[in-house]
């Protein structure tokens, strides 16, 4: 993962989940305190039902000795104490991001642009696809482009060429594009709470590879998008961002492929936003997200 500097005091952002009980955020704002820790922003959820708390601490450090390794050796054992499960990085540090898109470009694009803007706190390595349709538009913003196909007998060989691209590019994400391909269960181990896919239906409703087709013969009046965090069991894994649009009984099945693109897009880069910025923390298969 890639730390910049800008002459400003540093700022970082920690997130805990932790069994909860009273004190959490006195225990964190006092260690802050102790290390020179200015409070920026500060988000806790107390989940009741699971006994679980969430926290989302950005804050600024204004002694320059205080780095970033002296603040994880020293919240470590406030951390144990607590049986926090916890992370600590730099606010503007960027994701290192492998995308993997198929041969529909639209997900692959908006990315591609809005990390071009700096809309997006991720860099990206490489491009993957099992089809060649898109290394144009990889090669448009200079980034390689790698064809890994798949077919039923090449798929354990395509798969360790994926984790091995992951491995040596150093990649922190790992973005389903539109990538049309199952992933194993090894490689979902793999690259356990380090992938999202964009699935183009409002889940739970149209899992599979054709919910467009599905919506038009259910006749719905709306359509949508979800991003998730990839698990072996196909389109059910922690929902991270979903969001719809309104269609009617004059849209084609092509025409309601047409009015999702805006959703998936839109969907995508949220979720990928907030993943790289720290905000989604795991709750069992659900999330909570500090937006
Ligand atoms: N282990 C997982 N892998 C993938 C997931 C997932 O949730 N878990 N999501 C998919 C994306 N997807 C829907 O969002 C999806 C993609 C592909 C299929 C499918 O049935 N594919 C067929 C081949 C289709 C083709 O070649 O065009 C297949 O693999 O046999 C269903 C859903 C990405 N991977």
């Amino acid at each position: 993962m890639t730390e910049t500097t800008s002459g400003r005091p540093p700022e970082y952002v920690l997130t805990i989940v932790c069994p909860d009980r009273p004190g959490i955020v006195f225990t964190v704002a006092s260690f802050l305190v102790h290390n020179s820790g200015n409070i920026l922003e500060s988000q806790q959820f107390d989940d009741r039902l699971e006994d679980r708390f969430f926290m989302r601490v950005h804050f600024q450090v204004l002694d320059p000795a205080v780095t970033v390794e002296r603040l994880r050796a020293a919240f470590a054992p406030v951390a144990q104490a607590s049986a926090m499960e916890w992370q600590l990085w730099a606010a503007d540090a960027r994701y290192r991001t492998l995308i993997l898109v198929s041969k529909e470009g639209h997900c692959l694009n908006d990315l591609l642009y809005r990390q071009s803007i700096g809309a997006l706190p991720i860099e990206i390595p490489a491009v993957v696809s099992n089809h060649t349709a898109l290394e144009h538009l990889a090669t448009s913003y200079d980034i390689p482009f790698h064809h890994v196909p798949v077919t039923a007998d090449t798929k354990p060989a395509a798969e360790a060429e994926l984790l091995s691209l992951v491995e040596s590019l150093r990649v922190d994400l790992v973005v389903l594009a539109r990538y049309m391909q199952v992933l194993s269960d090894d490689l979902c181990r793999a690259l356990g709470g380090r992938a999202i896919n964009i699935h183009h239906s409002f889940l739970p409703s149209f899992k599979g590879a054709k919910p467009y087709q599905q919506a038009f013969d259910r006749g719905v009046k709306l359509v949508g998008a979800t991003a998730h965090y990839v698990t072996a069991d196909l389109d059910e894994g922690p929902i991270i961002e979903q969001d719809v649009t309104r269609v009617d009984h004059s849209l084609t099945a092509r025409q309601l492929v047409a009015a999702g693109r805006d959703v998936e897009c839109q969907v995508l880069s949220r979720a990928v936003r907030w993943h790289a910025e720290t905000r989604v923390l795991r709750n069992g298969n659900r999330t909570v997200v500090f937006r």
